[in-house]
């Protein structure tokens, strides 16, 4: 008891978990006065910078070069098949993730005045927090922010032999001959495309449908992308068995119908989703509530402990490194300021990094449709309309908008290249209530992708404007002199 009063640390704020949500809090706070205490237990960064975004995002920028040599003959520049060198892809991936290592390095936040300590965090009781070598943390706040991990279902073989997941498939020295990759989410497409795109047989295995949380027509871009590709996608089929033998690994898979069927290669990555890292939190010995989806939070990010907030993955909502900062954000504002926040005022937008893009915003038209009823109108503009995606070859994919009976927007979603960046009017759109008529007037840039918003909002108006109606007012004006 001595020892532990004698090593008690006092902090505004103890965040437990350095990635994008804890280190958001941790630099804010720091930088705002307050006196921080970070634990951490693994790599400073977490899932975003080591095993998540940034590898994938690297890989897939390897693979997106691979391709484009493959497919230069429609500019009329014939290239030879490109060859991969594997350890060299990885080593780009490894120097990536070290360029960008220092801004969530421990002497960056030592800098900024963070007590960082690198080791396991858990509670012992509803005020205090200890970490593994004894240290106890007595802060006027504790923050979680301890993520996610890769969910391994019990699927009857799957822990008998060597599997892969993000986790891991990033260390990989040698490139796989074949792929089989569960589950057809953001991880398992962007990687199916990256690792075929690399020269892997690929196969993916989906037990409902490609992206299911995106709009089935714009997801119907990606899946006939990968499989023009050669990945080979088999959706409706749920993996039900794995066996493994002699370095090649089978999964039986089941469709609704039940019938089976048997899909085989050399490796098998799992992206079946992902579960909280909160079970050695030893939560319960503080009051805080929580479930297998994740720490029980309000609007406001307050657990069921009002000293202690959760944010970022490990709450179990939406899980992206922007929701993980935007989180951080609000807590700031909360344990700081005492200001009031309500984290589901602010659509969020998602986007999956296969190439075509796919992003998106707000309502999907079925769910407008289920909101608004007939009141919804629904906008298309095609790439293929579009100059500069003709020009560049990227004429797979449309935007998407979804606006009320008075051109309120209500949801965009755009499949097509750099999706991810011409979402930007259509999330400021949405949050600053902006309406179609402020997009369909304002002046694109020509020729550039952007004049893809100022054409789908202005579809929103080409019935009425190009009408009989205004053809007979333009007579009648022309015949006034
Ligand atoms: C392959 C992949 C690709 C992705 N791509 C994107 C993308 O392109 N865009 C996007 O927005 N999102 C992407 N994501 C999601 C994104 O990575 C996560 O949403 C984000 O990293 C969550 O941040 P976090 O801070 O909540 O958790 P994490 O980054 O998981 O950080 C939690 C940290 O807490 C530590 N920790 C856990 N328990 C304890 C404890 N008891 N004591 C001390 N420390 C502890 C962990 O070691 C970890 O470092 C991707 C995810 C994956 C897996
Ligand atoms: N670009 C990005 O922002 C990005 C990229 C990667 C990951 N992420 C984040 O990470 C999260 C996790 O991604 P994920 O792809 O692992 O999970 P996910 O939950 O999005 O997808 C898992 C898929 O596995 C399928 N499935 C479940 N059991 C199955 C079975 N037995 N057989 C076959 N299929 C089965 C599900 O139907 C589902 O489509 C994402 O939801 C996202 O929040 C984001």
């Amino acid at each position: 008891m001595t020892q532990r009063a004698s090593r008690l640390l006092r902090p505004d704020l103890c965040v437990i978990g350095a990635g994008s949500a804890g280190l958001t809090v941790a630099a804010g706070a720091a930088q705002m006065g307050a006196s921080v205490v970070l634990v951490e237990r693994g790599a400073m960064g977490g899932d975003c910078l080591n095993t998540g975004c940034v590898p994938s995002k690297a890989l897939l920028a390897a693979a997106a070069s691979a391709q484009a040599a493959r497919t230069a003959e429609r500019f009329g520049i014939g290239l030879p098949e490109p060859a991969i060198d594997f350890p060299a892809v990885m080593a780009h991936v490894r120097d990536v993730i070290a360029q960008i290592a220092p801004m969530d390095s421990v002497a960056r936040f030592e800098g900024l005045g963070v007590t960082v300590l690198r080791d396991h965090a858990r509670f012992v009781d509803a005020r205090t927090v200890e970490t593994g070598t004894g240290q106890c943390i007595r802060a006027r706040r504790v923050v979680i922010a301890t993520g996610s991990r890769p969910v391994v279902p019990p699927i009857p073989g799957l822990a008998d032999g060597p599997f892969l997941t993000n986790e891991t498939i990033f260390d990989l020295t040698d490139r796989p001959e074949h792929l089989v990759i569960l589950g057809g989410g953001p991880i398992g497409c962007e990687l199916a495309q990256a690792f075929r795109r690399l020269g892997s047989a690929v196969t993916l295995i989906e037990a409902k449908r490609l992206l299911g949380r995106d709009d089935p027509e714009l997801t119907a871009v990606v899946r006939d992308r990968l499989t023009a590709e050669g990945v080979r996608i088999h959706e409706a089929w749920c993996a039900e068995s794995v066996t493994q033998q002699a370095g090649r690994v089978r999964v039986r898979a089941a469709d609704a119908t039940g019938a089976t069927a048997s899909f085989e290669g050399s490796h098998l990555l799992v992206a079946l989703g992902r579960a909280p890292v909160a079970d050695a939190l030893n939560l319960d010995v503080a009051g805080i509530a929580h479930t297998a989806r994740g720490i029980t939070v309000d609007d406001g990010l307050r657990t069921t402990n009002r000293r202690v907030y959760a944010i970022g993955d490990v709450t179990g909502g939406p899980q992206f490194t922007h929701v993980a900062g935007y989180h951080g954000a609000l807590v700031l504002k909360s344990a700081l300021f005492r200001l009031p926040i309500k984290a589901s005022a602010t659509a969020l937008p998602h986007v999956t990094f296969t190439d075509p893009e796919l992003a998106a915003i707000g309502l999907s038209e079925a769910e407008a449709r289920a909101r608004h009823g007939d009141a919804v109108r629904v906008l298309h503009w095609p790439f293929a309309d579009t100059d500069r995606a003709r020009c560049q070859r990227a004429t797979d994919g449309l935007v998407k908008a979804v606006t009320d009976r008075k051109g309120r927007i209500l949801g965009a979603a755009i499949v097509g290249a750099q999706a991810g960046d011409l979402l930007a009017p259509w999330i400021l759109a949405l949050h600053r209530g902006v309406p179609v008529r402020a997009l369909a007037t304002m002046v694109a840039p020509y020729p550039t992708l952007s004049e893809t918003a100022k054409r789908t909002a202005g579809a929103y108006y080409a019935s009425r404007l190009f009408s009989d109606r205004t053809r007979r007012v333009v007579r009648l004006l022309s015949r006034l002199g």
